[in-house]
């Protein structure tokens, strides 16, 4: 698995879709380019992440694009993800390999250089690093503006591993993120809750790639 290609990286919320079903939106963000897709839906049932999990799977394996999982490695599992991200509070990447073997993708949120130094440690393929800005889709503890591209480079410099930024980003604000050392940028309410996702991605994508 190439992640570090991965430049522009979905996180979906059903709550945040504007009305538009999940699969919805991650068809117009795959019509649009984007690069990794997460399913991340904190408020639905287990049964129903798991009916949506199935349907963008066959989305993203029909576009050549992974799959990812939060939080739950038993969904990542029943859905044939390509893998999990785990927060700081999930099991430990050590269990997800467990679980989902060794060829499996773990993910780990840092949003400090001794966070992102464990998750190496511990084994982890990529990190998800924010909230860099301000956002409003998640309630994230300590600075409401968000940790700025400053810790971006900080951590970009302490690791080996592609730095995902996430939090506050769109296409107005992405570029700064990928200068400071992202590999790239995921966004939430940037696509889902954008007038057009599709159009919303591919701006997004022209924005870390130029
Ligand atoms: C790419 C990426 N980075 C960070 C997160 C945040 O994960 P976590 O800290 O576990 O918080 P929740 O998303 O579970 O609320 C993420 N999901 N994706
Ligand atoms: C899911 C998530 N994790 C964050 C972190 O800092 O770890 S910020 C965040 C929300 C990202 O949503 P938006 O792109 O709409 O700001
Ligand atoms: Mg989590």
């Amino acid at each position: 698995m190439n992640i570090s290609g991965w430049q522009t990286y979905l996180v979906t919320a059903t709550s945040r879709s504007a009305g538009r079903t999940t699969p919805e939106v991650v068809a117009a963000a795959l019509d649009g380019g984007v690069d990794v897709v997460q399913l991340r839906d904190k408020a639905t049932s287990a049964r129903e992440r798991y009916e949506t999990g199935l349907r963008v799977r066959e989305l993203t394996t029909e576009a050549g694009v992974p799959l990812i999982v939060n939080d739950r490695i038993d969904l990542a599992s029943a859905v044939d993800a390509d893998g999990v991200h785990l927060g700081q509070s999930d099991l430990p990447v050590a269990v997800a390999r467990e679980q989902l073997g060794e060829d499996a993708v773990v993910g780990v949120s840092a949003s400090t250089v001794e966070q992102a130094e464990s998750a190496e440690a511990a084994g982890a393929d990529y990190l998800g690093v924010g909230a860099v800005y301000g956002t409003d889709s998640k309630d994230v503890s300590g600075d409401r503006d968000g940790i700025g591209v400053e810790r971006i480079a900080a951590v970009a410099d302490a690791v080996d591993l592609p730095v995902i930024g996430i939090g506050g980003i769109d296409a107005s604000n992405a570029a700064p993120v990928v200068e400071a050392g992202a590999t790239g940028v995921a966004a939430l309410s940037a696509i889902t809750a954008a007038e057009d996702p599709e159009v919303a991605t591919a701006a997004l994508r022209k924005a870390v790639t130029e």
